[in-house]
C-alpha cells in the first residue's frame, strides 16, 4: 500500500474539561495539537485537522458535515470524504488527546491491514481496541454515512461488521494510549514527561 494520508481528530466538545478544545491544551510547553502534527506527520503523506472550531492550523481544516456532535465517527466520515477527494485509497485518523501515540502507528496499521479483505485495520494494545487509531479505506465511506444516518456512533458498532484486523502495540509506561479527557490525566501525562527527561 502507498503511504496513506492523516487526519487529527479534533472536533470533540472536551466536556470533561471543561468545555475546553482538548487541541489547545498545553503539554510540556506545546498544545496537543501540535504534538499530535508532530508525531503524525512524517507517517502519512499529507495532514488534515478535524474540527468544529475556529482552531488556528496551517493543515487543511475538515470540519463535521453532521450537526450535533455525534462524536468521532463524523470525524471519520470527514476523513474519508477528504481523502476520497484527495484521489487517496485510505486514512489514518489518530485523536488529537492521546499525545503519546506510537511513532510506528502508520507502518504497523498498514502491515496489519495487509490481512484484511477490505484493508481496514485498528489499533490495540492488552487493555483492548483504540478505535479512533484506524486505516479507513474510502471504500467503506458510502457504508459509513450510511450508519451514521441510521443512528451508528460508537465506532466499534459500525466497524464489528467487518472484523477490523487489529494492529497490536506493545505495552509501555506511560502508556502510549494515554488518554487526556480531565484536568487529572493532562496532569498523569506531565508527571510522565517531567520523568521521561
Ligand atoms: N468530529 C468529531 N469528533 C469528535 C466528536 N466527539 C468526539 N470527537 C473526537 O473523538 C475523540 C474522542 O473524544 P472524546 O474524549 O470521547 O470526546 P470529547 O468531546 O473530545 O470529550 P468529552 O466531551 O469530554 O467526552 C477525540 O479525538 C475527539 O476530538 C464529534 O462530535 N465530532
Amino acid at each position: 500500500m502507498t503511504q496513506p494520508l492523516g487526519v487529527i481528530l479534533a472536533g470533540g466538545r472536551g466536556t470533561r474539561m471543561g468545555h475546553t478544545d482538548k487541541a489547545t491544551l498545553i503539554l510540556g510547553g506545546q498544545t496537543l495539537l501540535q504534538r499530535a502534527i508532530d508525531r503524525l506527520e512524517p507517517q502519512v503523506a499529507a495532514l488534515a485537522v478535524n474540527t468544529n472550531t475556529d482552531l488556528p492550523t496551517e493543515f487543511t481544516r475538515l470540519p463535521d458535515s453532521i450537526t450535533g456532535h455525534p462524536g468521532p465517527l463524523a470525524g471519520i466520515l470527514a476523513a474519508l470524504d477528504w481523502a476520497a477527494a484527495m484521489g487517496a485509497r485510505h486514512v489514518v485518523t489518530v485523536p488529537v488527546d492521546v499525545p503519546f501515540f506510537p511513532c510506528d502507528l502508520v507502518p504497523r496499521l498498514l502491515l496489519a491491514a495487509e490481512a484484511h479483505p477490505v484493508g481496514l485495520a485498528i489499533a490495540a494494545d492488552e487493555s483492548g481496541l483504540h478505535p479512533t487509531f484506524g486505516l479507513w479505506p474510502v471504500d467503506l465511506r458510502p457504508d459509513l454515512s450510511a450508519a451514521l444516518d441510521s443512528g451508528v456512533r460508537k465506532v466499534t458498532d459500525w466497524t464489528d461488521q467487518f472484523g477490523a484486523a487489529q494492529a497490536h502495540f506493545p505495552t509501555t509506561e506511560p502508556s502510549a494510549f494515554l488518554n487526556v479527557n480531565r484536568p487529572e490525566d493532562l496532569a498523569r501525562a506531565e508527571a510522565a514527561l517531567a520523568n521521561a527527561t
